[in-house]
């Protein structure tokens, strides 16, 4: 068993303990009384590269990063630094992230807040939903076509917009025949969890221009930020780097401060 199916196996667990204590229809009539979820694809395309910054706490491959005794104040530093979004990582046994944390963070910034977690089925996206999620995490390595099909389709019903990982040619192409508009490239293979940011340079130029690009993982300064922006990312998703600098809002400031002008053509991107 790969890393990554050990993790997905232990949130399809968690999910169905969940999932005994509060049915579907409850998570669903819940939605309905929410307020409409914030435009990502706006904010992942304002000009010059982005930073989505995440709220992590350990991870598989490093162990124990930091101390977040408040996620939220976290947020609110990184959105105070310039974060156009925030990531949640809200997966428990590996990465110490809980729901609450996803929406105590929704409930303190003003901009869009990804459920970072190993969504696999339609109940755990009406939880994000429910949780404040705006955009949601979909691995093609752990969905079948099918499944990703059907999930890319939900969260487009309910809002959420999905940010589609791939880490692979063939990952990739499998997701845009699905669908994605935001694809995130991931330079860490979860089955090795070996990094290799040259992995964006390679799939950015087979990524049409009318999707979001999401260079994640690996970015450890404003070098990383300037090699993923020459290569066309929009955006690049960072944890490690500002989890365990001192002052997280100007560690957020400093990869926002290396970007090149940004070009004056605007992109146009469906939700
Ligand atoms: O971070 C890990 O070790 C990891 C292992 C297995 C599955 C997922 C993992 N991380 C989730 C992420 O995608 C990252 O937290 C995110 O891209 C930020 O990466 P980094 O900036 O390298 O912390």
């Amino acid at each position: 068993m790969s890393v990554l199916d050990e993790i997905v196996a232990g949130a399809r667990a968690d999910m169905r303990r969940r999932e005994r204590e509060t049915g579907l229809e409850v998570l669903i009539h819940r939605v309905r009384s929410m307020p409409p979820t914030r435009d990502a694809v706006a904010a992942l395309l304002r000009p010059g590269v982005q930073v989505i910054a995440e709220v992590k706490r350990r991870s598989p491959s490093k162990g124990a990063l930091a101390d977040v005794p408040d996620p939220a104040d976290l947020a609110a530093a990184y959105e105070s630094g310039g974060a156009a979004a925030v990531s949640v990582l809200t997966e428990g046994r590996r990465f110490g992230g809980t729901q609450a944390d996803l929406r105590a963070v929704r409930d303190r910034v003003g901009v869009p807040v990804l459920c970072k977690d190993f969504l696999v089925t339609p109940y755990q996206l009406w939880e994000a939903r429910t949780c404040g999620a705006d955009l949601a995490l979909l691995i093609v390595a752990a969905l079948s076509r099918g499944e990703l099909v059907d999930l890319i389709g939900l969260a487009g019903r309910i809002g959420l917009t999905p940010l589609v990982e791939v880490h692979d040619r063939r990952e990739l192409d499998l997701a845009l025949s699905a669908g994605a508009r935001v694809i995130g490239v991931n330079a860490r293979d979860l089955r090795t969890l070996r990094i290799d940011r040259s992995v964006f340079e390679r799939l950015a130029p087979h990524i049409p221009d009318d999707v979001v690009k999401v260079a994640e993982s690996g970015v450890r300064g404003p070098d990383d930020v300037l090699g993923h922006a020459a290569h066309g990312a929009d955006a690049v998703l960072v944890g490690e780097h500002l989890v365990t600098h001192g002052s997280p809002a100007d560690a957020v400031a400093s990869l926002l401060a290396a970007r090149p002008a940004p070009l004056s053509v605007p992109r146009r991107v469906s939700r």
